[in-house]
Parts: structure tokens; C-alpha cells; sequence
């Protein structure tokens, strides 16, 4: 099949936030398309789209986000401008995307996934382990609250957002003694000097698809399709076949901390599943394999059991 690839005068329009992660993830998608059609970096444009998650008031206030009400935070205005054709593709954190997409947008297309690790990132301490007895811990993510507070009911945990310099700015002010990052944001973004350490996931899962770079397009642009065919990297689209069937399966019943992680082995698909009550006080977890083509069910099921093990009152938190 021959596709009509971009030109100067036809140029391929890619979508991203404007953040130095999103920005970097944007150009790892063009890098990767120039590879697979020997095309020059002039005939990509790379768009940068202001989202609702980009606020700076609404991140300087340090609201918590589900007060702001995350369904498409980060994605709304990127995939208007997708479906009205200001741009062409999109790439996201796929972490951060629905788990449905508009009507006219399919995102089928992932990059080769970072590592999927939380990062326990702090000045002065080596691990969550280590720290003290009523240590002040940074975080807004509900999941990894849940987690610390399971492990950890003495620690205070305090809302904490802003790009890394602004977090590792408040750990320098004493605001907390640590706080969370994904290792695949500080990988991608070459922060070496960042002191962190891996979580293992037993200690901290991750949230569902962290790590993971996904790439959407109208669904009636046979042209985009066939060329994000040619980098997509089927093993992540089979972890996060995963992943993000089990996080489906969940939703609508509750806004509760959900983490989940599937990983490979040959043919053999690991599925890790983790629901908890916000308030760190119970959390439940599965871990199944089984053939990777049935991953999709595997999280499926996954989803049911938790939930019939759930029992009421389970979601209800204030
Ligand atoms: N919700 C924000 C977000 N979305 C994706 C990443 C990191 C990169 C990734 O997980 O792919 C982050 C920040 C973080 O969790 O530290």
C-alpha cells in the first residue's frame, strides 16, 4: 500500500500540551515517524494545545484534582481540535486518557512504554520505609494517597502539584520530606540529578497505562492510520489491553484510587490489580495470568471479583 506522506506544503499537524513532558513525548512521536518514513523533520508541525489541567491558577491553588473534575482534564480541548482538524494526531499521556473516546477519534496507537514505576523522590530519605513517624508526604494523586496511607496510616499526606522544579522547590522549603513522581516522566524528560528511587510494585503499584505514550487520530483518516500502524508497539497495546479493561470495568461506580499493571512473558500476560477506600483503610488486590490475547477479559474479571469483594460502603468516602 502506498500512503501519501506529509510535505512542507502538506504538513502533518501533531497535537500535544505544552508542558516539557508532553512537549518531550511530541517529539519522540515525530523522531519516531521521520525513522519509519525516512521524512524530514520539516513536513511535521508540532501544535501546542492550552488544556484545562494547564491552568496555572487552578494549579497555583493546589486544589485537589477531582475537585476540579478530571474526566478529560488534560484532553478535552486537544481532541476538539483533533475532530475540528486543526491538528492531526494527538499524543497523550495515556495515564491520563478516558477510557472511552469521542465519537470520530480512536486512539490505537502506542510508543514503546517508559518504565512504569512510581518514584519516591525526597531530599533527605532513601524510601517510603525510612521515613519518620509522622512525616509529611506531598501527593494529589487519590491512588497514591490510598497506597501510602494502607502502608502508612502515621504519615501526614498534604496536597502537592506543579511541574518537578516547583515540587522539589516545597521539599527544599520544608513544605513536605517527600513526594511521588512517575519514573517514566523523569526518564523521558533526562532528569538525572532528580534523587529518586524506584517503587517496586508490590510496594506501590502504579496507576493503570503509566508510562505508556498513546497516539490518536480521526477515525476516518486512513492516511494517519497507516502511518501510526507503523510505530505502534503491540506488546504495550496488549499490557494496556489490560490494564484498561480492568479500569473500564470499574468506573462509573466510584471515583476511587485504582492501580493496576500487566506485564509479559512470552504469551503470558500478568495481570496486578489494586482498588482501595481513599482513606488508605482497606485495599483489595488480584494477581492473575493467563494467555495474552485474553487480557482484556482477564481485567474484566479482575474488575468483578474486586468488586464482589468490595462490599458496601466500600466508595463511600468523604
Ligand atoms: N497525571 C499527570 C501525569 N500523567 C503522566 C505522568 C507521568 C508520565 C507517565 O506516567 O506516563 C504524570 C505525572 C506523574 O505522575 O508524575
Amino acid at each position: 500500500m502506498t500512503i501519501a506522506l506529509p510535505t512542507p506544503a502538506q504538513r502533518l499537524k501533531i497535537g500535544t500540551r505544552g508542558s516539557p513532558l508532553a512537549l518531550a513525548q511530541a517529539h519522540e512521536t515525530r523522531t519516531r515517524l521521520m525513522a519509519a518514513f525516512d521524512l524530514p523533520e520539516d513536513v511535521f508541525e508540532i501544535v501546542v494545545i492550552k488544556t484545562t489541567g494547564d491552568d496555572a491558577a487552578l494549579i497555583a491553588a493546589d486544589r485537589p484534582l477531582k475537585e476540579i473534575g478530571n474526566k478529560g482534564l488534560f484532553t478535552k480541548e486537544i481532541e476538539e481540535q483533533l475532530l475540528s482538524g486543526g491538528i492531526d494526531i494527538a499524543v497523550h499521556s495515556m495515564k491520563d486518557m478516558p477510557v472511552e473516546q469521542p465519537a470520530g477519534l480512536v486512539l490505537d496507537c502506542n510508543l514503546p512504554r517508559e518504565n512504569t514505576a512510581d518514584a519516591f523522590v525526597s531530599l533527605t530519605y532513601a524510601s517510603i520505609a525510612g521515613l519518620p513517624q509522622g512525616a509529611t508526604v506531598g501527593t494529589s494523586s487519590l491512588r497514591r494517597r490510598a497506597q501510602l496511607l494502607n502502608r502508612r496510616p502515621d504519615l501526614n499526606v498534604v496536597e502537592f502539584r506543579g511541574n518537578v522544579q516547583t515540587r522539589l522547590k516545597k521539599l527544599g522549603d520544608g513544605v513536605a520530606e517527600a513526594t511521588f513522581l512517575a519514573m517514566a516522566g523523569l526518564n523521558r524528560l533526562g532528569m538525572a540529578d532528580v534523587p529518586r528511587a524506584a517503587i517496586a510494585p508490590e510496594e506501590m503499584l502504579p496507576a493503570i497505562a503509566q508510562g505508556a505514550i498513546g497516539i490518536e487520530r480521526r477515525a476516518d483518516d486512513s492516511r494517519t492510520a497507516a502511518m501510526l500502524a507503523a510505530i505502534h508497539h503491540a506488546e504495550t497495546g496488549q499490557r494496556l489491553a489490560a490494564e484498561r479493561a480492568f479500569l473500564a470495568a470499574l468506573d462509573g461506580s466510584c471515583e476511587t484510587p485504582i492501580a493496576g499493571l500487566a506485564t509479559l512473558d512470552g504469551g503470558t500476560l500478568r495481570l496486578r490489580g489494586e482498588i482501595l477506600r481513599t482513606d488508605g483503610s482497606e485495599a483489595l488486590a488480584d494477581d492473575v495470568t493467563g494467555a495474552v490475547e485474553d487480557g482484556a477479559e482477564m481485567g474484566r474479571a479482575m474488575a468483578a471479583k474486586l468488586l464482589g469483594l468490595a462490599g458496601d460502603g466500600f466508595f463511600d468516602w468523604k
